[in-house]
This record gives structure tokens, sequence and C-alpha cells, in this order.
């Protein structure tokens, strides 16, 4: 019997099958995943070798649930078969409520939020309990996420707030990225040589974030010399209302999580 059964092989799913594999969750008594696409199936084992990748369920402990929301029906039943007593769900609006009525009773929910760098062990995900779930179900939750990343506990009616900001999130620092590197080359850098830049920037900035604990405001003054080039630059992004455009884009995200609940 599998301990933990993926049900959902894709994007998310792969970040998250790629970092647990990564953390060591590589036997077949371990992990295992069904994936309806067969051409999902296929690029699953090759990027996984000794993976148990399969169309159907197998026995197992426990489900992650790694489908599109319209889907989640289809897995929840699936996660019954496969006589999961465990059911964590990673799908964007999906409610515990909703999941617990497509289980079997009794079955301990956890509703979670990850993102993507999950693959590369950087993931930030936070989770919520449903009703039958208790601290154990929690731990093990956290347990499971915490092999790919961070973890926060959050009451579940903030988890649609976690989807607009980091559950999307590193979408919106590539489209950030896709600029910058643009940018570099409207001003005369070779492209290979604006992306180097680019990247170590903003891991940099990130890494200064988290190591120093300093606030963001207080680091982007020591970038910002009187009068120099940065001063420049960010009356250029403010005029263009980044701000305002970054509020929105999350509360867009975190409305349309809701939506996607309903
Ligand atoms: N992508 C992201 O960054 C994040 C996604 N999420 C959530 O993760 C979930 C999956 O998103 P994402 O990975 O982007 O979507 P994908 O469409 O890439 O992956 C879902 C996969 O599951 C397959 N599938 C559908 N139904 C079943 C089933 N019954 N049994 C097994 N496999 C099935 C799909 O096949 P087919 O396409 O043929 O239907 C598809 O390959 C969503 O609910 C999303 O909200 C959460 C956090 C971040
Ligand atoms: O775009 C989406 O709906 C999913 C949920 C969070 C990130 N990707």
């Amino acid at each position: 019997m599998a301990r933990l059964l993926v049900i959902g092989g894709g994007r998310m799913g792969e970040a998250l099958i790629g970092g647990l594999v990564a953390a060591g969750w590589a036997a077949a008594e371990e992990l295992a995943v069904v994936e309806v696409d067969p051409s999902r199936r296929d690029e699953l084992s090759a990027a996984h070798p000794g993976l148990v990748v399969g169309d159907q369920e197998v026995p197992a402990d426990a489900a992650l649930v790694a489908v599109k929301p319209g889907d989640v029906a289809a897995a929840a039943a699936l996660a019954g078969r496969a006589g999961a007593g465990r059911v964590l769900s990673v799908a964007a609006g999906v409610t515990t409520a909703t999941l617990e009525a497509a289980l079997p009773p009794g079955t301990a929910v956890v509703r979670a939020m990850p993102n993507t760098p999950a693959l590369v062990g950087v993931g930030a995900s936070a989770i919520a309990a449903g009703t039958a779930a208790g601290p154990d179900d929690l731990d093990w939750a956290a347990a499971v996420l915490g092999a790919v990343g961070q973890v926060v506990r959050v009451p579940e009616a903030q988890l649609d707030a976690v989807t607009g900001l980091s559950g999307s999130g590193p979408a919106y620092v590539f489209l950030l990225a896709e600029a910058l590197i643009d940018a570099g080359v409207l001003n005369g850098l070779p492209r290979p040589a604006s992306r180097a830049l680019a990247v170590q920037t903003l891991r940099g900035a990130a890494a200064l974030l988290a190591e120093t604990g300093e606030e963001p405001a207080t680091l982007r003054a020591q970038v910002t010399s009187p009068g120099g080039t940065t001063a420049a630059g960010l009356r250029a992004l403010e005029a263009a209302g980044v701000r305002a455009a970054v509020l929105d884009a999350v509360s867009a995200a975190a409305e349309r999580s809701r939506q996607l609940g309903g």
C-alpha cells in the first residue's frame, strides 16, 4: 500500500511529486501517482524513473488531490476507492466542506494552497483542516508540504487570499522577470547576460528580505542614492501605478478563488 497517492500529475502535481522525490519519497510503498492523461503519464515516468504512475487508483493510506477544481469530485471518488483515510487537496477555492461531502464519512480532509517552487524545495504553502481532521492530520499535511518548502497554518477563510498572494504569486514574479530581461535587452545588453543579471537580482533581493528580516521599504531606501538612478527608476514605476496593479492582481486572484469554490 502506498503511503501517498497523488491524484493528478499536472503542473502542480508534478511540482509536488518532483519535490517529494528529491526529498527521498521515491519508493513504490511511499508514493504513487494516478493521472488520466496518457501523455502526462509518459512524461512523469520519463522524468522520475521508478515512480509508480498509473491510470487508476491503488490502495493508499492518504491521497493528495491535485486536479483542476472541476475534476475534484471525480478525484474524491477515486480517493475513496483507494481507501485513503486522509485527503490533502490543493485545488484552488474548493472548500473542505465540499471535499468532505464527496468523500466517505470521517475522512480527514486538509485543504492546502502550495505553489510551484515546491519543485525545487522552495515552496510556500498554507493549510487548513476540515471538520474530521485533528492535530495529527494537520501535522501530517505540514510534513508532506514541509518536505518541499515552508508551511503556514491559517483559518480556512484565509486560503483564498493565500491563493491570490503565494499560490498565483510565482506567475507575477515571472512576469516581472520577463520585463526585466526585455528591459536589459532594450538598453543594449545581450539576452543571456540580461537573463543572468535579472535572475540573480531577484534571487539576491529575496535572500536579503529573508535573511535580514528588514522591511522592504528599508532595503529599498538602501538602494536609492540621493538624486541617483534608482530614484529615477522608482518614479517611473510609481507613475505607472505598479503598487495599485499588485493590489488589484492579488485581489482579483483571491476573488477568482472564491468563485471557483462557489
Ligand atoms: N499550477 C499551480 O501553480 C497551482 C495549482 N494549484 C491547484 O492544483 C490543481 C491542479 O492544477 P494544475 O496542476 O495547474 O492543473 P493541470 O491541468 O496541469 O493538472 C491536472 C492533471 O490532472 C489530470 N486529471 C484530471 N482528472 C483526473 C482524475 N480524475 N484522476 C487523475 N488525474 C486527473 C488532468 O488531466 P486532463 O488535463 O486530461 O484533465 C491533468 O493532467 C488545481 O486545482 C489548481 O487550483 C494550486 C496551487 C498552485
Ligand atoms: O491559476 C490557478 O488557478 C492556480 C491556483 C493558484 C495558482 N495556479
